[in-house]
């Protein structure tokens, strides 16, 4: 995504003028993976791929939040991912107006309207007052909507010494920051702001000395046996040094591995009464193939590389559990950074690494060292006060994903803020998960063919009717498209005629019977006392709950949907009979 400014001054053709009006354009990468569907998308809007929006010198309060609606309708659309685009797709075709995809792209849409306007104010000869203004407008939008978004913090306890040595150890190698460590409750710990900080102060600025990442690997004695072994990746490697440097009592990163949990307790860490549990959802087979993938990967470097070289890979150190906490931990906790050199790279980050997760995060953008400061910082997109916890987003992934390598269910959203704005997109990753159905025969032929194969499905919680009432039903457009075009390829347009309406029945039918299927398997035995459970029994029945909501909210929106088309089908009879 380009953020571009177009300096060109209005033409006398065009009837504006005045050396210090402004166009501001949000502009459509090319380079864009999304571009195609991106641009189809803002031309149904009737937009372009970079639109002006004109800014006269002066404008009253009513104008200026036309044109910044003006210029955020475009920014979300270019900032949707591919999980906000299928489901933003489907409201906007059955033009429902939606006020924002979700939260993470709505911080995107203003803060990339907000660097626009930066950027133009930062020209030494611009003194345009609207711009200004609108700068006010868009930091009062991002606070309210922080706000509205906020999640409590219940604190269970300060940071113990393990975290205070590892931030004081950080501080001495350059660490600026503004958070603290402390306990809080359902995420082990997690990092509050220690002042009022607001949009783009960095609340972490960490130099380069203290990322872990597979720079150390090549400077370590292991390089020269792991670079001999055919097809290692980088992280591989990374693995099998933190297993040993982990025990290394003269490590310069002492402190960071001092400060990690002996358990990670994720998926990969399951029990069997757990996997049990988790039986019928789509987590139990992301979580067994995971497993068997690690294990295999395990089975092909140990024990030979203990029983060739136990200086270096004691056995000790190498066992299978050993290997797979430290997988935990990169899972959990490594994040992609890129460094002056062009080269990505997968790190582990001291300090940042207390950052947890929020579908509505503080921290946008980040993961770019600084090539004059050697630092990485993490700017805020939103305000953070005192007292607040700070969260990151760790990206766009499912549940079953966060459940299986983070160990977490994400939370659901304040049901308030879900009721008052009656519409589904909001839950975005919260409760969406991936039902496979057989492709359709035109799939190959389609970008992505990925997209093709794999439908994603949410809870509605409450049935969504568009204004034309009918196929819609609350559920995403290209799954019912790719359902219509498996029972009746023929047909191309939706009308109330009978044979558009017996097409319908019979999508509503198969999904039904998809998800009633679902249901059944997802049994709701109750547990009495829940939390009497282990921590990964708790936690599998909490997904399942999750996933039992979602199932339940999809059947109620089939059955709406057949009684709607049932209604419709009765009427196309009796006027048929009428003649
Ligand atoms: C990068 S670490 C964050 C620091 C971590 N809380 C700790 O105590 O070290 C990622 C882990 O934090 C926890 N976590 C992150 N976000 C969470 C959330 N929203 N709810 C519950 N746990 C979360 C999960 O255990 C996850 O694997």
């Amino acid at each position: 995504m380009v953020v571009s400014i177009e300096d060109n001054q209005p033409s006398s053709s065009n009837n504006v003028g005045g050396s210090d009006d402004c166009f501001l354009v949000v502009e459509l990468s090319e380079d864009d993976p999304l571009f195609e569907k991106k641009l189809k998308l803002l031309k149904d809007k009737g937009f372009g791929p970079s639109d002006s929006v004109y800014l006269q010198k002066t404008l009253v309060p009513h104008s200026l939040r036309v044109k910044l609606d003006a210029l955020l309708e475009r920014a979300r659309i270019i900032h949707l991912n591919e999980t906000e685009l299928y489901f933003g797709a489907s409201a906007l075709d059955e033009g429902i107006t939606e006020e924002f995809y979700s939260p993470r792209n709505e911080l995107e849409a203003l803060n990339c309207v907000l660097s626009l306007v930066d950027h133009y104010s930062g020209k030494s000869d611009v003194t345009n007052a609207s711009l200004k203004a609108l700068r006010v407008a868009i930091i009062s939008r991002i606070c309210n909507f922080g706000n509205k978004n906020k999640l409590e913090t219940e604190i269970v306890k300060e940071a113990c010494n393990s975290e205070k040595h590892l931030m004081s150890w950080a501080e001495s190698h350059g660490l600026i920051s503004k958070l603290q460590i402390a306990y809080v409750e359902g995420a082990g710990r997690g990092v509050l702001a220690t002042e009022d900080l607001g949009v783009g102060d960095i609340a972490l600025e960490i130099p380069i000395s203290v990322i872990i990442s597979e720079d150390l690997v090549y400077e370590s004695d292991m390089i020269h046996i792991l670079e001999k072994i055919d097809g290692i990746s980088a992280e591989t490697m990374l693995l099998l040094w933190s297993m040993r440097e982990r025990h290394n009592i003269d490590s310069k990163y002492k402190f960071y591995f001092d400060a990690l949990p002996e358990q990670f307790n994720t998926g990969l860490s399951f029990g069997v009464e757990a996997t049990i549990t988790l039986d019928g959802t789509l987590a139990l087979e992301e979580i067994l193939q995971a497993k068997q993938h690690l294990r295999s990967e395990y089975d092909k470097l140990f024990p030979a590389l203990s029983v060739s070289f136990p200086g270096l890979f004691s056995p000790e150190f190498y066992t299978w559990e050993q290997y797979l906490w430290a997988c935990e931990l990169w899972y959990s906790n490594s994040m992609k950074i890129m460094f002056p050199d062009g080269k990505l790279k997968t790190c582990l980050i001291p300090v940042a690494g207390f950052l947890n997760h929020s579908v509505c995060p503080h921290i946008l953008h980040y993961g770019k060292v600084d090539s004059v400061t050697n630092t990485l910082k993490f700017p805020l997109s939103r305000p953070c006060n005192r007292g607040e916890q700070c969260y990151l987003s760790y990206g766009n992934l499912s549940s079953s994903h966060l459940l299986t390598f983070y160990g977490f269910v994400p939370q659901e959203l304040n049901p308030c803020v879900i009721l008052s704005r009656l519409i589904f997109l909001e839950f975005f990753i919260d409760i969406e998960f991936v039902v496979d159905i057989e492709a359709g025969p035109d799939c190959s032929s389609e970008e992505g063919c990925q997209d093709s194969t794999t439908h994603m499905v949410r809870g509605t919680w409450l049935s969504v009717l568009t204004s034309q009432g009918l196929f819609y039903y609350g559920l995403p457009s290209p799954l019912l498209e790719h359902l219509r075009n498996a029972v009746n390829p023929g047909l191309h347009t939706m009308t109330l005629l009978q044979e558009s309406l017996e097409t319908e029945m019979m999508v509503l039918d198969d999904l039904y019977a998809i998800f009633d299927g679902m249901m059944k398997r997802l049994d709701d035995s109750v547990l009495e006392d829940r939390l009497s459970e282990k921590w990964d029994v708790q936690l599998a029945i909490q997904y399942k709950d999750l996933q039992r909501n979602i199932v339940s909210s999809i059947l109620t929106a089939c059955q709406a949907g057949r009684k709607m088309v049932t209604h419709e089908l009765k009427r196309c009879m009796d006027e048929d009979i009428d003649g």
